[in-house]
Formats: C-alpha cells, sequence, structure tokens
C-alpha cells in the first residue's frame, strides 16, 4: 500500500512560503528549491540502515555507524527536477543520477516523452523519483513505468508541491511506491496547474516566461 508523507519541517514550510511567492526571482527561486531539496533528502533518508565499524579516533578505538551499502539512485524529471539534483546531491553525493524527459502536452495534459538516460544498475538501486509538482500525476506516473519497465524494483517519489489528484493517480497506478511531499494543495485549475501551488516551475527555475 502507497503511503504518503508531507515532510512539515518548520524550515521546510518558511521556504516553501517564498517558493510559492510570485515575487520571489529566478535567482532565488533556484536557490529555495535546492535548499528545501536538501532538507527533503535529510528527511527522506531517515530510516537508511546502518551498520557498526570500527574506526580509531586520535584517541581511542570507537565502534561507530556508517550506512550499510545502500545503493541510491536519483530521477529527475526533466526540467523542472533537475531544479532539485544538486540540493540532494550536497548529502547524498555518491547517488547515481539518471533521466527522465517529459513533457506535459498543454492541450490534453498528457506526458510527452522524450529522453531516457539511466544507470545501468537501476534494478539494485533505491530510486527517487524527483519533480518539484505532482499536478494530475501524469508525468510522475509515466516516469515510474519507465523505470519499473527497465527493471527498476524500489521507487519513491519526491516532490515539492501535490495535488490531491496526482496523488490518488499515482497511488492507483503504483501502489508499492511511496510519497514524499513538502505540501498538498487544494486542487488543480482549468489548466492543470495546482492551486495556490507555484506556478510553472520550470519556467521559474530557468527564466523562461
Ligand atoms: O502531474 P502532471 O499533470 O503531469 O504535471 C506535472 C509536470 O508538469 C511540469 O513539467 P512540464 O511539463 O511543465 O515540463 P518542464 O519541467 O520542462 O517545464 C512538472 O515539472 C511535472 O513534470
Ligand atoms: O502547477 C503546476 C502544474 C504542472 N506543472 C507546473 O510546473 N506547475
Ligand atoms: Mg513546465
Amino acid at each position: 500500500m502507497s503511503k504518503l508523507y508531507v515532510f512539515d519541517h518548520p524550515l521546510i514550510q518558511h521556504k516553501l512560503t517564498y517558493i510559492r511567492d510570485k515575487n520571489t526571482g529566478t535567482k532565488e527561486f533556484r536557490e529555495l528549491v535546492d535548499e528545501v531539496a536538501t532538507l527533503m533528502a535529510y528527511e527522506i533518508t531517515r530510516n537508511l540502515p546502518l551498520e557498526e565499524v570500527t574506526i580509531e579516533t586520535p584517541v581511542s578505538l570507537a565502534k561507530t555507524k556508517v550506512v550499510s551499502g545502500k545503493k541510491i539512485g536519483l530521477v529527475p524529471i526533466l526540467r523542472a527536477g533537475l531544479g532539485m539534483v544538486d540540493g540532494i546531491l550536497k548529502i547524498i553525493p555518491a547517488a547515481k543520477v539518471g533521466h527522465v524527459g517529459l513533457y506535459r502536452d498543454p492541450e490534453t495534459l498528457k506526458p510527452v516523452e522524450y529522453y531516457l538516460k539511466l544507470p545501468s544498475d537501476i534494478a539494485e538501486r533505491d530510486l527517487i523519483v524527483i519533480d518539484p509538482m505532482l499536478a494530475t500525476g501524469g508525468s510522475a506516473s509515466a516516469a515510474i513505468q519507465l523505470l519499473k519497465e527497465k527493471g527498476a524494483q524500489n521507487i519513491k517519489l519526491m516532490c515539492l508541491i501535490a495535488a490531491p489528484e496526482g496523488i490518488n493517480q499515482v497511488q492507483q497506478d503504483h501502489d508499492d511506491v511511496d510519497i514524499y511531499v513538502a505540501a498538498v494543495d487544494e486542487k488543480l485549475n482549468d489548466h492543470g496547474y495546482i492551486v495556490p501551488g507555484l506556478g510553472d516551475a520550470g519556467d521559474r527555475l530557468f527564466g523562461t516566461k
């Protein structure tokens, strides 16, 4: 059964407020998305398994812990997902990164695939699909489907803002995928934009509007 986790850490909520604000310009928007991605990565890795190792401090031997060999893969959905990659790599620097290129057709709101490049060992990795926006859920669901067709077994979805419609869609299509978000908003408008949302994440990140 797919679970939904909402990261309500005060720093995440604070930064998300300024990400949403239409008066926040490209530079600051990019920086804030990067920072929130780092904080969300910290939360999403909370239950990583640890193993005990022995090391030598300048004073004595110490039995201490390291993350036990988990292989992680990040899969941003282009373009907007790219805005979260560096923030996550800051604290999971050994993660490999695959890319799924999808854009949402503005008329049909259906995802159109245009690029796919994945690490060869995705079947052995814990994958985190990344996209700031989960609107109708079409893009995330299609990305997850593509990964499964390439052998992925263990997938999480991480988004900044989700609409209830998108959460329902992904949970219906992919019962095995847990969803991690910073906020669940009210609804979609007639153009499939999240309300209140933050506007077009790709355009705001890359200054293309
Ligand atoms: O849940 P959905 O209804 O599929 O909508 C969400 C998708 O729309 C946006 O991408 P967009 O198509 O604008 O592409 P971009 O990242 O290149 O701007 C967003 O980053 C998601 O990928
Ligand atoms: O609100 C939305 C919906 C889809 N894509 C976006 O970038 N924003
Ligand atoms: Mg866009």
